[in-house]
């Protein structure tokens, strides 16, 4: 997998906007080519960012949509509706005003549907297998976007804890989250990884040491990359097979 490269964007609405330009630009490719989409989607400040700059920018009507399916990366296992939903927010700044069939919406379950985020991150499983190619446990992701904790972490894979080495194509129940709320479901690196593409969108000063951290580690091939380095920073771990960025602003860097 090539090594991930830098790029620097002057501010957040900058990194936004190019990078909302730059998702759109992939569904294109992605439908031209193979007639279809798969976006796996994170949240966070950026991971939503991107979409409200889709919105204002008015080029959303440019795609068929009935062709793109979103997948994420994560998701907190509250309530549906709840604010603190990835998938809430993403439809807030965006989705919900594009005319997107309800099954390529692939929502990880919530705290309402399932009795258990055990429960919840079996059925996410089962839905990224029933989408994948013959012989394979999830779609080839044409993008997968990540955001970067300060403390490293992606989707909701967090330093010092198992849950980054996990090797099979799951998406895992993750409790006790340092970050809240604490309970959630995540996929696990793998997953994350089946992309042609993965972005990290990177903001704001507090981001320093987690993205030097992951541009140290951009420099190592994939054998060099130890379990004490992703277990420290979880965000080093990700490669997508063709190309990986860190989109990130000025003060991030
Ligand atoms: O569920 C979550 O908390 C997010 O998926 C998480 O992985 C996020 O992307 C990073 O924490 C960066 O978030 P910010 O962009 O808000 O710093």
């Amino acid at each position: 997998m090539p090594n991930p490269q830098v790029i620097e964007h002057a501010d957040k609405s900058e990194l936004a906007a190019s990078t909302g330009s730059r998702i759109l630009a992939v569904i294109n490719d992605a439908i031209e080519n193979n007639g279809i989409a798969h976006l796996s989607l994170t949240g966070g400040t950026m991971g939503i960012a991107v979409w409200s700059a889709i919105a204002e920018s008015g080029q959303a009507r440019t795609i068929d949509w009935s062709k793109v399916h979103f997948w994420w990366s994560d998701e907190r296992f509250v309530e549906t509706g709840h604010a603190d939903r990835n998938e809430k927010q993403a439809k807030d700044a965006l989705l919900d005003s594009l005319e997107i069939p309800a099954e390529n919406l692939h929502i990880m379950g919530a705290s309402d549907v399932f009795d258990s985020v055990d429960k919840a991150a079996e059925a996410y499983t089962a839905e990224l297998k029933k989408f994948a190619p013959e012989g394979q446990a999830s779609p080839a992701f044409d993008l997968g976007l990540l955001g970067l904790g300060p403390d490293g972490h992606i989707a909701s894979l967090f330093p010092d804890r198992e849950e980054i080495h996990l090797t099979t194509f799951d998406s895992l129940a993750v409790r006790n989250s340092p970050k809240p709320p604490p309970t959630r479901v995540s996929m696990s690196l793998p997953v994350i990884n089946r992309a042609r593409k993965i972005w990290f969108l990177i903001a704001g000063s507090d981001k320093q040491d987690a993205t030097a951290r992951l541009r140290q580690a951009a420099e190592l091939s994939d054998d060099q990359l130890t379990a004490e380095i992703l277990t420290a920073t979880p965000g080093a771990g990700a490669r997508g097979a063709e190309e990986t960025l860190i989109l990130a602003t000025q003060d991030a860097l």
